[in-house]
């Protein structure tokens, strides 16, 4: 765990995290950060804190040592947001300090009671609820409901213009030396804007209407700094992570960087002779291709990389009178994170029936998907010279398609 001075009496405390699948479910590819605050004042808080496994509080409690603080004398306990991850901590903290409270939301208070019993420490704020914790830091608290879960707040700090934005505006990614925007090189900003579009599509992206609302508000406060749960902390120019997350919602809502990606599998190698085709079409029209192999592509990197994409190519045979089943469910998945308005184009070989192309249909239905598909292309077998040009032929539909998607 890493200490970082980000202002006069703030300090980060920074650990990553690898081993593990985030929310039980996403692969850690470049692992994450948890990072928690603390602002000190006359009085002491620590915002956010970090998860609960063993030995992981202690080392917190060293580090908070490192930076003069004394657990045993931190008076309040600000919880932006009470999942595990940022809160798990608080088991430990109690058997340490029994005087402090914690601040939070109506519906964080509901969760800290039902997972830690702490209902009589909790002083529940609302928005514009300030707390003074001497020597001009002076915090405000600003409920985001569903910014991820319904008790999600910011915490401002007006002296330094500080938002803690919890798990708005974070990034999945290691930090190893650079904690800053300002201190980031080239390849580390587009590090983490492919883990802040990582974390967004695999974390944040069901949430999207929320999260607008949510980067409406920041847009109210004066920032000097915005200070996440996870990732860089801003304060050269904030600016940058409001407006990757606004095109982040965009991407949400169909909207896509200037690729194509192709979604496939195939079985026999049938479908794969007409993605092999399909890449040199792209490449001769100087597409930017992404390929995901199903099922040997993570779901974090599916969702990730199908969500910034513009353009999406499913190829996908047709099995048990259904669509290959590692891509069907990849799909499925998509409709649960509402990856919405997509553009699209289907292709794929059957045997003797076929079946693929209506599982498709029923599940975007299902999902309420509203992709824009261009008519999709089966073939019998092994892809003929006829099927290749009707497929080269959806392809270019597609790409004129997109040209309104680009962001
Ligand atoms: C387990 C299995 C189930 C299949 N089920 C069907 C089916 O229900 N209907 C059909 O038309 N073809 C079916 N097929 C045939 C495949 O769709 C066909 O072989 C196709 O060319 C496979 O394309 P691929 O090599 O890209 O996987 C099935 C093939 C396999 C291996």
């Amino acid at each position: 765990m890493k200490q970082i001075k980000i202002a006069d009496g703030i300090h980060m405390l920074s650990m990553n995290v690898e081993d593990m699948l985030f929310e039980g479910i996403w692969e850690l590819a470049n692992g994450v950060t948890l990072n928690s605050y603390i602002v000190k004042g006359e009085k002491t808080a620590i915002i956010d804190g970090v998860i609960g496994w063993d030995g992981v509080p202690e080392t917190l409690y060293k580090s908070l040592g490192e930076i003069d603080v004394n657990p045993e004398e931190i008076d309040y306990l600000i919880v932006n947001h009470m999942e595990p991850d940022h809160s798990g901590w608080i088991e430990n903290f109690k058997k340490i300090n029994d005087n402090f409270t914690i601040i939070c939301t109506d519906k964080a208070a509901k969760l800290i009671n039902s997972f830690y019993g702490d209902g009589e420490k909790i002083k529940v704020v609302k928005e514009g609820d300030t707390l003074d914790l001497g020597k001009g830091k002076k915090l405000s608290f600003h409920p985001v409901p569903n910014v991820h879960w319904p008790d999600t707040m910011y915490t401002y700090e007006s002296d330094t213009k500080t938002l803690f934005s919890c798990d708005m505006y974070g990034a999945f990614g290691r930090m190893e030396e650079h904690y800053f925007d300002d201190e980031m090189t080239t390849e580390e900003v587009d590090f983490f804007e492919n883990e802040g579009i990582r974390y967004f599509s695999n974390v944040m992206g069901t949430f999207a209407p929320m999260v607008k609302r949510a980067i409406k508000k920041s847009k109210e406060f004066d920032i000097n700094i915005i200070a996440p749960g996870h990732g860089p902390v801003y304060r050269q120019n904030p600016e940058k992570i409001i407006d990757d997350y606004t095109r982040f919602c965009k991407y949400s809502a169909g909207y896509g960087k200037k690729e194509i990606t192709i979604l496939w599998g195939s079985m026999y190698g049938m479908t794969a002779k007409a993605v092999e085709f399909v890449e040199k079409v792209l490449e001769r029209e100087g597409i930017k291709v992404n390929k995901l192999e199903m099922p040997l592509e993570s779901e974090s990197e599916m969702i990730a990389t199908v969500f910034k994409s513009a353009g999406l190519i499913i190829a996908a045979p047709t099995y048990e009178y259904k669509m290959f089943p590692p891509v069907a469910a990849a799909i499925e998945e998509l409709g649960r994170k509402k990856v919405i308005n997509k553009a699209a184009f289907r292709f794929g070989s059957y045997g003797w029936s076929g079946g693929a192309e209506r599982e498709l249909k029923d599940i975007i239905e299902k999902s309420k998907m509203k992709w824009d598909f261009v008519e999709t292309v089966e073939f019998e077998g092994s892809p003929n010279e006829e099927d290749l040009n009707k497929v080269e032929s959806g392809v270019l539909k597609l790409l004129e398609k997109i040209e309104e998607k680009i962001v």
